[in-house]
């Protein structure tokens, strides 16, 4: 974490629109996102379905070029993928090579780097157990469960030391169990290393769980429709931070939130306070 950009700034989005051309009609995707992320936090982006959430990441990233707007990391514009950025992806079994080990998949991107042999390799023994995986440093990714895969997806991601982290539903394809302990897994790795974190997921009760502030988009063509800043103590636990009141007000906030943008609500950004405590949060978390 060595530069930053104005007032601690990490990540700055600014006015970024993207259309979709070429189809039978133009798409509108994105309309008007503005955000920044600091130095250094934990943010989530929640959304409904098709609202565009992968669109913004893939502009982030600089794997695509927005229509208007612009990016910004540590106050250097993003065109693009920029080399201190990471980014993990929901789909763990497409993104470790099948014929590489474990300790091969995640030092390859560490071969980007003007690095030593010997520093690449404490890089990887350091992820890999930040990750719990030293015992399969060896292994193959198809000798490991899903969830073991995405940590190795982590590992590869932290290894690299970015300033950035980027995560796409990372945690959308494993179970329940699995997904807890990952969650807790981001929180442990985010705290030690203190690198900005943006989060995206469907589930608004990880986004509450994970964030230090979480970002809900309204529909398609998105707008940031709130952002929500989670005051839970930084020490969280699934059992007792899950049944603490306030997050059970945050969570009726942002289901509320995401109601209203999935009833076309989008464009007109709702008021700070107008939904906490909505007890329709209760039927069900996931957005759809
Ligand atoms: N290459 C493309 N060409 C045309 N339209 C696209 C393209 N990619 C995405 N879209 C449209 O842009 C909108 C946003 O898509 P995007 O995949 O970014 O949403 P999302 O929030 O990530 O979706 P989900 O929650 O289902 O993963 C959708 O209406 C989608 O149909």
């Amino acid at each position: 974490m060595n530069h930053q950009g104005e007032h601690g700034t990490m990540l700055k989005v600014t006015g970024l629109q993207k259309v979709y051309h070429g189809g039978a009609a133009d798409v509108e995707a994105v309309r008007d996102l503005t955000f920044d992320l600091a130095e250094g936090e934990l943010v989530c982006l929640v959304g409904p379905s098709g609202c565009g959430k992968t669109t913004l990441l893939k502009c982030i990233a600089g794997l695509m070029p927005p229509t208007s707007g612009t990016v910004e990391l540590a106050g250097r514009p993003v065109t693009a993928p920029p080399p201190d950025m990471a980014v993990v992806f929901q789909e763990y079994g497409r993104s470790l090579f099948a014929w590489m080990t474990v300790r091969a998949n995640v030092e390859l991107p560490l071969k980007e780097k003007k690095l030593t042999r010997a520093r690449r390799a404490e890089l990887v023994a350091e992820s890999l157990e930040a990750v719990g995986l030293t015992a399969f440093a060896d292994a193959y990714p198809w000798q490991l469960s899903g969830g073991m895969q995405q940590r190795v997806a982590i590992a590869r991601a932290i290894a690299y030391e970015p300033q950035v982290l980027l995560m796409d539903e990372p945690f959308a394809a494993v179970d329940a169990q699995t997904r807890a302990d990952l969650e807790d897994l981001i929180r442990t790795i985010w705290r030690r290393m203190g690198v900005t974190v943006l989060f995206v997921t469907h589930d608004i009760d990880e986004a509450v769980y994970l964030g230090e502030r979480v970002l809900v988009l309204s529909s398609s063509p998105t707008v940031v429709q709130d952002d929500i800043t989670v005051d839970l103590p930084a020490e969280r636990d699934q059992l007792t931070t899950r049944q603490d009141e306030r997050f059970t007000e945050l969570r009726a906030r942002v289901y509320a939130e995401i109601q209203q943008a999935k009833n076309g609500a989008g464009s007109t950004p709702a008021g700070p306070d107008d939904h906490a405590g909505d007890g329709a949060a209760q039927a069900s978390t996931a957005v759809h």
